[in-house]
């Protein structure tokens, strides 16, 4: 019998002995079923997923080593960005260690035996909602957002609700027991998801035999004032680096300053933190010339990870 606070489970000599060893276990947000957990899956293949509710869940998770990676969309080819995840990464001290893009094909899931002139409700992620405007704006339907496609299905399906429809995955179908009344609702059928791959450790830098091509992950801010975005992003110009994402949030605790530009002080600008993916690795004298070059222009700089592209589209 195992003791107080003992796991039951074979020693550590016996892992060695027998081969075993426990799963390690990647975080997504979403029930199983749910978008997230596919790309957890094609990151990690034999990993053990571990839903969360909430992004925030998952970024806890791997924070406080219950997870040895987090899996989550930051963009989608129609939604757009995944705002709360880019205002998360920055709040915690995690790495893009890799990237992931799944093709996200929806379908419209209610209970079997109802139609879809019964459908009075759809329920789904915003961004899954965003992908499938057209198509829900058309059926003429109150739409409804919760946290994840797959956790609509599984609601209509404990609620038993004959009204109601989900916009999720065919596995999220199957999973709680929906029928398909249409597949690929998305409104344009290039409908790609981008997830990235998050670790409490940074990704190595390239090895000079490492042939794969890396993508880099950085956030900065700005003094305001004419030209700065256009200084900032003249050091990855001036070295031919590719960027492949810029994107902006208000920056929370600070969000008006002055700019440097108005004599009159009561002239206040929005603030922004900037996040911007670039083609390059860290161990590239380029990239590390186009960063010392950034430090000089911004007063905050974070590498938020160094890591190979995902390629496979
Ligand atoms: O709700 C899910 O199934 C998710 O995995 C989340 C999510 C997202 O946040 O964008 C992932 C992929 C799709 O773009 C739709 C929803």
């Amino acid at each position: 019998m195992p003791g107080k606070g003992e796991e039951a489970g074979p020693s550590s000599v016996q892992q060695l002995a027998t081969g075993f060893r426990p799963l390690s276990r990647v975080a997504y947000q979403g029930a199983p079923g749910a978008y997230s957990e596919m790309a957890a899956l094609k990151a990690l293949p034999n990993w053990e997923p571990m839903p969360c509710e909430q992004f925030e869940v998952a970024f806890q998770a791997l924070s406080q080593w219950l997870a040895e990676r987090a899996v989550l969309p930051v963009e989608n080819s129609l939604g757009g960005s995944i705002h709360d995840v880019y205002d998360l990464l920055l709040r915690y001290r995690l790495h893009i260690v890799g990237e992931v893009s799944i093709v996200v094909n929806h379908c419209l899931l209610a209970l079997p035996g109802v139609s879809k002139t019964d459908i009075k409700r759809v329920m789904s992620h915003p961004q899954a909602l965003a992908q499938t405007d057209g198509y829900t704006r058309k059926l003429g339907v109150v739409r409804e957002a919760v946290d994840d496609t797959a956790g609509a299905a599984k609601l209509i399906s404990e609620k038993g609700w004959r009204d109601v429809a989900a916009v999720a995955s065919r596995r999220a179908g199957e999973l709680y027991g929906l029928s398909v009344l249409e597949d690929g609702i998305q409104d344009q059928c290039d409908n790609v998801t981008r997830f990235i791959v998050l670790s409490r450790d940074p990704q190595v830098a390239a090895q000079p035999n490492d042939t794969r091509p890396y993508k880099t992950s950085i956030v900065f801010t700005l003094h305001a004032g004419p030209g700065m975005l256009f200084k900032a992003l003249s050091v990855f110009a001036l070295r031919d680096i590719d960027l492949t994402k810029i994107e902006s949030r208000p920056m929370r605790e600070n969000p008006l300053v002055l700019s440097m530009d108005y004599d009159d002080s009561s002239m206040r600008t929005f603030n922004y933190m900037f996040y911007i993916d670039f083609v390059g690795s860290l161990a590239e004298p380029k990239v590390q010339n186009a960063l010392r070059h950034m430090e000089e222009i911004s007063p905050f700089l974070r590498i938020l990870g160094s890591y190979p592209r995902d390629v496979d589209l």
